[in-house]
């Protein structure tokens, strides 16, 4: 199959060597490797069930142990996917925002705080500075700062993802992957969430699944189109989207397939 991977030569966060992941009889993922690079938004596209998902949640371990990963997965020099290498510690450092908003049916505030606590942090102080900043992070402070204490499930669907993406800053993660984030969102919510990206990408390597191509357009700076499984081409997005390599790839941008 015809594939340009283009080298970054850029400073990575992370990145996959010949990954394949099996499901069962079904090997959903076969030989990818990609490279990230640190304090970009990476977009990973392709059509349904050419294995973005499957490939995105083995970034942070999280198949479970039915599922088979081979391959490498280089995160600070380290390859974590080795049974060795705990995935509670792997997912600290590397958060996961999903398709569907799914706060905690608890406070705003208890929803930022409960991982922190968990992870033996208990000081009020750090604590108040955690949910405030991971609030004004992921753009929402303002509209629920005077509401701490009210539930998250009352929030709207679009404030609902942000208070995720809240949740997911307040462990101070370096990596943020991204499944469909806006998705279930309304234009509006979407566009919140995608401002919010631009504005992370300061401080965090976002890789965003998107089936939206004119999301991966508008937020991100690189762009990996995925085909049955395999990496097709993977450039700067203006490359993929302007002048694309490979024939596949021109052919599902130009909505001819997918
Ligand atoms: N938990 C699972 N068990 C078995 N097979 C799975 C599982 N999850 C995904 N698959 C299979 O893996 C392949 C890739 O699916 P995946 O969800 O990763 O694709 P995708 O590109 O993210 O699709 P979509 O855009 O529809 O979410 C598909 O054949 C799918 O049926």
């Amino acid at each position: 199959m015809d594939t340009f991977i283009a080298p970054t030569n850029l400073e990575l966060a992370i990145e996959t060597k010949n990954l394949e992941v099996i499901y069962g009889d079904n090997q959903a993922v076969f030989d990818s490797s990609l490279e990230f690079p640190r304090h970009k938004i990476t977009a990973i596209i392709g059509a349904s069930g050419s294995g973005k998902s499957t490939y995105l949640r083995s970034l942070n371990r999280m198949h479970d142990k039915s599922v088979t990963v081979n391959g490498q997965i280089i995160y600070r020099s380290v390859d974590i996917n080795q049974p060795k290498i705990n995935e509670y510690e792997v997912r600290k450092q590397i958060g996961m925002v999903f398709q569907r908003p799914n706060p905690f049916a608890k406070s705003i505030r208890n929803n930022i705080t409960f991982a922190l606590k968990k992870n033996g942090i208990t000081d009020s102080r750090v604590l108040e500075e955690r949910i405030e900043t991971s609030l004004k992070e992921a753009a929402l402070w303002d509209e629920v700062k005077d509401d701490l204490d009210k539930s998250a499930l009352e929030l709207s669907g679009g404030q609902q993802q942000r208070l995720c993406i809240a949740r997911s800053l307040s462990l101070r993660p370096d990596i943020l992957l991204m499944d469909e984030p806006a998705s279930a969102l309304d234009p509006i919510s979407t566009e919140k969430v995608e401002a919010t990206m631009r504005k992370l990408r300061k401080d965090y390597t976002i890789i965003i699944v998107t089936h939206n191509m004119q999301q991966a357009s508008r937020v991100s700076d690189y762009t990996a189109f995925f085909h049955q499984g395999r990496v097709i081409e993977f450039n700067r997005t203006q490359d993929v989207f302007q002048t694309p390599h490979v024939k596949m790839t021109e052919d599902y941008i130009s909505g001819n397939f997918g």
